[in-house]
């Protein structure tokens, strides 16, 4: 049966530039696009691991449909044609780990704005759409993060809820360093916009509210270095597979919404497929459902882990450490990250499905089989003195 989109008509087979395709949410696009899709995809990135089970062999019943190029978009001549062939242009390339933003400041402005220019520009001058990567962190902190502690105003949406044609975005002083990526990413909307305004780019913003899943990040050591410090559900991971203490940052009281991967990825793919419904439209993608602290996160996590492992709950499950040891200085954090969804809800009738407790289960067992063994070797191996 032919596939047709939300208002009945066909859809074409198109040619999509995904820049930024080796990562987790592109590896995760590639694959429902490679599935369930007759579109084509140049996958351009840097690294290709987390897509090589789509690449090889050539047997696959999608060969041909993507092909690789290993391209930094920082300088690369290729990226303007790659663009020119292409019908749509996704970009999710970043810098993206919170650990990066006040220690490598300028690194992270230059990817997430200066490296994303001529992204915008190819696009606007060869009439190609473009699907941007943006964030929930442009929002910053909410409104009622400034309200007095016991404030029954803390308990109104009107002071949480966020909204993308509204809700303002906040951030901390030019010291709090953690705050470039959410600049840099505002600023890159705001151009966009302006493109759209005046020189008729067809655009859709995407503002990812803590999507998570398998393949997200890295575990240190494993597949990714001894010190480096990937986004939560990696850094709760390898504490797990490592049967340490999860370390809660500043007491784990800050909030957040997880969404799964998978439930999310549906939502780009109706933006995809249904512009006339997506252009000129800047789209939370989030589950306002899962909400928890970073410490109830934890805690869930901690029982997950043990139900799908068989392993006991350590001993001393978690431990307090400040945000200035973990991150350094300038860290600041969002208090509290709930998304509206009436703007993806009328245009693109998307709704999240997944419980936090089952998105959990299933992505903690990908962990488990994808890392215990590799990190028993680990732990085993003498430390060189
Ligand atoms: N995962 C989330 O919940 C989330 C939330 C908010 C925003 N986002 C945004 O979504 C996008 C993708 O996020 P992700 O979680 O998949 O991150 P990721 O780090 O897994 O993927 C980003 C990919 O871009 C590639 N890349 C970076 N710079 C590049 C360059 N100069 N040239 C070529 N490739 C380059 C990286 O190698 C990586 O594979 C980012 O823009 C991020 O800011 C993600
Ligand atoms: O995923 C998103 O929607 C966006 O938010 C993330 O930012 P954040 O949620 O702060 O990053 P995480 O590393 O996932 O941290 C979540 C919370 O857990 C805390 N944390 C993190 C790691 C850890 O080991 N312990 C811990 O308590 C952090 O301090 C923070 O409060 C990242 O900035 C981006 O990937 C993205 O733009």
């Amino acid at each position: 049966m032919a596939r047709v989109d939300l208002d009945g008509n066909p859809i074409k087979p198109i040619t999509i530039c995904m820049i930024g395709a080796g990562g987790f949410i592109g590896s995760h696009l590639c694959e429902k696009l490679m599935h369930e899709t007759p579109h084509t995809v140049f996958a351009l990135d840097v690294y290709n691991d987390k897509i090589k089970h789509l690449l090889e062999p050539d047997s696959l019943p999608w060969a041909g449909r993507i092909t690789f190029h290993r391209l930094n978009i920082k300088h690369d001549s290729r990226l303007e044609g790659l663009i020119k062939m292409a019908d749509l242009t996704i970009n999710l390339a970043a810098i993206c780990t919170p650990a990066d933003y006040n220690t490598r400041p300028l690194d992270t402005i230059y990817s997430n704005f200066i490296d994303a220019l001529p992204v915008v520009k190819y696009c606007s001058e060869n009439n190609k759409r473009l699907i941007h990567f943006s964030t929930c962190e442009v929002y910053g902190k909410t409104i009622g993060a400034f309200l007095p502690k016991d404030s029954p105003l803390r308990k109104d949406p009107a002071y949480y809820v966020l909204k993308e044609d509204e809700s303002p975005c906040i951030f901390g002083s030019i010291e709090k360093q953690r705050w470039s990526y959410a600049c840099a990413k505002q600023l890159i909307e705001r151009l966009i916009y302006g493109e759209g305004a005046e020189n008729g780019l067809e655009f859709t913003i995407v503002r990812p509210f803590n999507w998570i899943g398998p393949r997200m990040d890295f575990i240190p050591g494993i597949d990714g270095p001894s010190e480096g410090v990937p986004r939560v559900l990696a850094c709760f991971s390898n504490n797990l597979l490592r049967g340490e203490p999860l370390k809660l940052v500043d007491g784990g009281q800050s909030q957040r919404t997880f969404v799964y991967i998978k439930d999310a990825i549906e939502a780009v793919l109706l933006m995809i497929e249904n512009p006339a419904r997506a252009n000129g439209h800047i789209f939370n993608v989030g589950n306002p459902n899962n909400e928890v602290t970073v410490r109830q996160l934890a805690e869930i996590m901690i029982q997950v882990y043990s139900k799908v492992s068989g392993e006991k709950t350590p001993a001393t499950p978690t431990i307090d450490v400040s945000s200035k040891e973990f991150y350094g200085e300038g860290y600041d954090d969002s208090d509290k990250r709930i998304p509206d969804m009436t703007i993806i809800n009328k245009q693109l009738g998307w709704n999240p499905k997944t419980s936090l407790f089952d998105l959990l289960e299933s992505t903690l067992t990908y962990q488990h089989k994808t890392y215990a063994e590799a990190i028993k070797k680990v732990i085993a191996k003498p430390v060189a003195s």
